[in-house]
């Protein structure tokens, strides 16, 4: 399959990263660290207006302790809410997990060639995942190949860019990178998410990775892969 195209963007979980590694390795080392973090940082205007959210969505008192507030999280995370204020949070426990050493990322084998190959070929890449900002960056800057951080132009949230399945975000993301629908790629394991990028004219390539939730999954009229290095991608 050869696409042409300038943008390549893509989707962390599924699709560069085992849905494991953020479910059990990235979650695990969240959930116990999301109460000491709120109190260590309560004067942190990030931490503090994520919280208010938190008592917002969930409509807890204004005053709701920080228990509360945690029981919440733990709600979403085993819901796997995608959830701007949460992502937010575990965003900044991660950024100091990969800083401190504790945490290294991972990807699937075929990731870093087929990334390190479209950057030298000219191809210019960005991120669009539901993980924060800050969570992202962290994540390339530690990783079992170095720092990959280099590879990536602008990295896209729910909060930059608006909900993944939602066409709006990719007209929002198109907008931020000049670029013409036409000329983007995205790359995720979430027929909704390709539906969203489709929606606004992107092409789009979808991952159908073995033992990944949406492994087996309709991915209607996109073209799908179980592995990045059947992607092959020209620079427009
Ligand atoms: C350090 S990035 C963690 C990714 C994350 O938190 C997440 O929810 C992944 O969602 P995606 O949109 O990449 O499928
Ligand atoms: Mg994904």
């Amino acid at each position: 399959m050869t696409l042409s195209a300038k943008w390549v963007v893509v989707d962390i979980e599924g699709t560069l990263t085992a849905t494991s590694q953020v479910h059990v390795v990235l979650y695990d080392y969240a959930r116990p660290r999301l109460g000491p973090w709120i109190e260590q940082h309560a004067d942190d205007p990030v931490v503090r207006d994520a919280v208010r959210e938190i008592r917002e969505l969930a409509e807890l008192p204004a005053d709701a302790g920080t228990d509360r507030v945690v029981a919440v999280l733990h709600e979403w995370m085993a819901a796997d809410r995608k959830i701007a204020p949460l992502k937010t949070l575990q965003g900044l426990i991660w950024q100091r997990g990969y800083a401190d050493g504790e945490l290294v990322a991972e990807f699937f084998p075929d990731v870093v060639p087929a990334l390190r190959g479209w950057h030298a070929a000219g191809l210019r890449l960005a991120v669009f995942s539901s993980g924060s900002v800050a969570g992202q960056v962290a994540f390339f800057s530690k990783t079992t190949d170095g720092d990959l951080t280099g590879l990536f132009e602008h990295h896209f949230d729910t909060v930059n860019a608006g909900p993944k399945r939602v066409a709006s975000s990719y007209r929002a993301i198109a907008t931020a990178l000049a670029a013409e629908p036409g000329d983007l790629v995205f790359l995720s394991d979430v027929p909704a998410e390709l539906d969203a990028a489709a929606e606004d004219g992107w092409r789009t390539v979808g991952l159908a990775r073995a033992g990944e939730p949406y492994a087996d999954a309709d991915f209607g009229a996109h073209r799908v892969v179980d592995s990045l290095a059947l992607v092959e991608i020209e620079p427009a």
